[in-house]
């Protein structure tokens, strides 16, 4: 299909995200639109959030979710907030339910302009995050990096949040790591048939946590809000925390914090906020796009 579709670019925390509209339509955002836009400065996403017409009864919209090398994620939280703000300031309405390949997740934006995303409930069984070597208890896995007597990370937790997270905890600040180089390594590791989202998660108090996020098919990212949840759960999971943690994402400009509530009907929900940057229109075959005139300032 030809011709151009409104988009927005925002960022959820920082979390470089691209809203792209694509409801009346049965194409899909290509992967190479995707890898076209991440190549230009103005444009390079963490995250595509396509909305698409929905196709279950009772859901606003199916979500389709490409990182920014052209693959499928999942599920991205900071990028959902920014589905839900921007629908919002659409239509006025504050409570969406969408549908994704992961499931149905429902959102809602409160009065103070943050949003709450239920991501679900979270899955330790080896085989659905998926791990390709069995382990029964997956809140602490073998696998380490570095040398292999003082390894430098190692023992991770592994979940799936719809996506494949593994969350190292590490007793220093997660800024004083390599992860530019160790993230890549454990991002394709062999442990991981459909790679992972790696963190590294510090615990600052009972009920804080400080992370960091080498993402999965999209590199060192400022926010990645899944695996904020993953560290929640992950931290409650081993005693650590209890089930409502603020997560301060290390690499986030605004240093506003992630809440992550683990609820007793085992689902996740990540509070936090989304930002407006500015929006456009493109091309979602090739990726070609304008940038809307922004509203003129005048002086009299
Ligand atoms: N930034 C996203 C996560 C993207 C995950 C993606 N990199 C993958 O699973 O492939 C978030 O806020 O949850």
């Amino acid at each position: 299909m030809a011709g151009q579709v409104e988009f927005a670019r925002m960022n959820g925390l920082g979390n470089k995200i691209l809203v792209v509209d694509m409801r009346g339509r049965t194409d899909k955002v290509t992967p190479e639109a995707a890898v076209a836009l991440n190549a230009d400065p103005a444009t390079q996403f963490d995250q595509i959030m396509a909305i698409h017409d929905p196709k279950a009864q009772g859901t606003d919209a199916w979500i389709d979710i490409l990182n920014s090398d052209g693959s499928k994620a999942q599920a991205c939280g900071n990028g959902t907030r920014c589905v839900v703000q921007a629908l919002s300031s659409e239509t006025g309405r504050k409570t969406f339910t969408f549908q994704t390949v992961a499931g149905i997740l429902n959102a809602q934006e409160h009065e103070d302009g943050t949003i709450s995303v239920d991501m679900g409930k979270p899955v330790f069984a080896w085989d659905k995050i998926p791990l390709s070597e069995e382990f029964f208890d997956t809140s602490r896995i073998e696998l380490q990096i570095g040398p292999i007597d003082a390894p430098i990370l190692h023992s991770p937790a592994v979940m799936s949040m719809g996506n494949p997270h593994a969350i190292f905890w590490v007793d220093k600040d997660p800024m004083t790591f390599d992860l530019e180089r160790f993230g890549p390594l454990l991002e394709n590791h062999p442990m991981f048939p459909e790679k992972a989202n790696i963190t590294l998660a510090q615990v600052t108090s009972d009920t804080s946590l400080r992370t960091r996020t080498w993402e999965r098919g999209a590199g060192l990212t400022l926010a990645c809000g899944s695996a904020a949840c993953a560290a929640g759960v992950s931290a409650a999971r081993t005693g650590r925390t209890g089930r409502r943690v603020t997560i301060d994402v290390a690499s986030a400009p605004s240093r506003q914090p992630l809440t992550i509530e683990w609820r007793d009907n085992d689902h996740v929900v990540m509070t936090g906020p989304a930002e407006w940057e500015w929006s456009g229109k493109v091309d979602p075959v090739t990726g070609t796009f304008i940038r809307d005139a922004e509203p003129e300032v005048r002086v009299n």
